[in-house]
């Protein structure tokens, strides 16, 4: 450490440093530094030196100085060594595509319609025409919350995205077709979970070719999205067209490094929606309270929209606008995610400088990351009372509207809430994983009554495993039953 630096933890262990104790928990590790040393401090994780900020006021200093960071390469470089494409990086030469935008031209603004309308029209497939043998006889099923998010977001996701597979003429009748499609998806739900246990071990860098299984998942979902089986899809989205005509016209890269960067879209959209919806419907089965209220609002939306909900195959729709006025629901699913939530955000010093905080300045080297994580600021007493426990209506103010109002030491916080990062690299699929999550409430709702099988059942624990990466996992399932309501 030299003068002028942040104070530094190096741990015990030579090259790994302070990687176990601080993968192992990495909330309670930052917490015990953050003791010690204040709201700065430099850590050694397997090789590098990150530089921890824990204060939520020098989140915005940290913005400002964006031009001696960078937040690309870190992003490219963990892409490419988890998906197993070639650098996505410009710099490097393989494609002129700017990603980013890419992502923000196709998720949001006019394209968020086109892609919620798919996604409410596909949840009903899923959840009514594509689970129907499960649903026949009305009478109470039991599964797992998880097994339940997990398939049915998956499905209803992957059509959205990747459309459905066209009429082929050897299908015999249209159920067949679509239990060939159910089993196609559900297989692929199986490769990327697979795939997806290992994420985590692959972002630490370890090579794929230590796990066998996940390799191999990894290569089949690779060819289930090669340009030409994706060709034979009816109703691709804005995303996926675009992304195979700039993988075409911009990139070298062969027909699979191509389909591995879907494969990274279609991780992108799941790894974080399903744990996010497991954890919403779950607080709300535990809490009756939020139940009625997100019943109700739900209820008051199909009203005044003058969808009535029936089981004759005439689906429920409600347009980007309604589900825009549903501030309970709101406040429920960012409950349930700043409770889940522990995703980080990296930017790499592209230079020797100075770091500007609010009171105090800090010398950072070059190729040194800068680190914020959040978990610390959404767990924090002062901001959140109570910060372990679920309040349904934590975000919604006196009139019952958004609260954007959340304080420390008396000072209003600009940054309070970061499950999807912050600044330039923010999630650009925010809105329509929010707006999915609706729709899987609002729909659940109106179809089918549903209930914990043990009321009193424990929270299931976060799985730190992916600490770091997102919305964590619960570390087991729960069991619950639901049945198709009598309309
Ligand atoms: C609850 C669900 C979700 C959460 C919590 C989440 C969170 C995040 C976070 C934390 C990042 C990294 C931001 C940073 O580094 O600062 C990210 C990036 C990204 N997310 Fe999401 N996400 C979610 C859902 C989605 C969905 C549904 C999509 C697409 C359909 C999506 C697409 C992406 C993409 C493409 C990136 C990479 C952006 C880039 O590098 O330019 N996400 N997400």
């Amino acid at each position: 450490m030299r003068q002028g630096e942040p104070p530094l933890e190096n741990g015990f262990l030579p090259y790994l440093g302070c990687a176990l104790k601080f993968g192992a928990n990495p909330l309670e590790f930052l917490k015990e530094k953050q003791k010690k040393h204040g709201h700065i401090f430099t850590c050694h994780v397997a090789g590098k030196y990150i530089h921890f900020l824990t204060d939520p006021f020098s989140y915005h200093a940290l913005m400002r100085q964006g031009k001696h960071l960078d937040w690309k390469k870190f992003h490219f470089a963990t892409s490419a060594k988890a998906f197993g494409h070639g650098s996505i990086d410009p710099a490097e030469g393989n494609t002129t595509e700017n990603f980013h935008q890419t992502f923000i031209r196709t998720l949001q603004g006019n394209a968020l319609d086109a892609l919620i309308e798919a996604m409410m029209e596909n949840l009903q497939y899923v959840m009514l025409q594509s689970r129907a043998p499960k649903l026949q006889s009305n009478t109470w099923v039991t599964e797992g919350l998880y097994t339940f998010c997990c398939q049915v977001m998956f499905e209803s996701g992957f059509l959205t995205l990747f459309g459905k597979e066209l009429n082929s003429n050897n299908d015999k009748n249209l159920s067949s077709k679509q239990e060939t499609e159910r089993a196609h998806i559900l297989n692929a739900l199986e490769n990327f979970k697979e795939f997806d246990k290992i994420f985590p071990a692959l972002v630490a860098g370890l090579p794929i070719h230590l796990f066998k299984s996940a390799h191999s998942a990894r290569e089949k979902l690779g060819e289930a999205l090669l340009h030409k089986n994706l060709l034979k899809r009816d109703n691709l989205s804005e995303l996926v067209t675009l992304r195979m005509f700039l993988n075409d016209t911009l990139s070298t890269f062969d027909d699979m490094e191509k389909a591995k960067t879907h494969v990274a879209v279609l991780w992108a959209s799941q790894a974080n929606t399903i744990p996010a919806t497991f954890w919403t419907l779950f607080y709300l089965l535990k809490s009756p309270e939020a139940m009625r209220a997100a019943t109700k609002e739900v209820q008051s939306v199909l009203e005044s929209a003058e969808e009535s909900v029936s089981l004759n195959g005439k689906h429920i729709s409600l347009n980007r606008k309604q589900l825009d006025n549903m501030p309970i629901l709101d406040s429920i699913i960012k409950e349930a995610m700043r409770l889940s939530s522990a995703s980080m955000t990296f930017r790499v010093a592209k230079e020797d400088f100075t770091l500007h905080l609010e009171n105090d300045a800090y010398n950072i080297r070059k190729d040194d990351v800068v680190a914020l994580y959040p978990q610390l600021l959404h767990f924090d007493p002062e901001i959140y009372a109570d910060p372990l426990t679920f309040k349904y209506n934590r975000f919604l103010n006196e009139n019952g509207e958004e609260k954007t109002d959340f304080y420390r030491n008396g000072r209003k916080l600009k940054h309070y809430y970061m499950p999807f990062g912050t600044g330039i690299a923010k999630c650009p699929g925010r809105l329509f994983a929010v707006h999915e999550i609706k729709q899987f409430l609002a729909l659940i709702f109106s179809y089918f009554e549903i209930e914990l099988v043990d009321s009193n059942v424990k929270c299931p624990s976060l799985d730190q495993s992916r600490a770091g990466l997102g919305i964590l996992q619960p570390s087991n399932d729960v069991d619950f039953r639901y049945r198709l309501k009598c309309l």
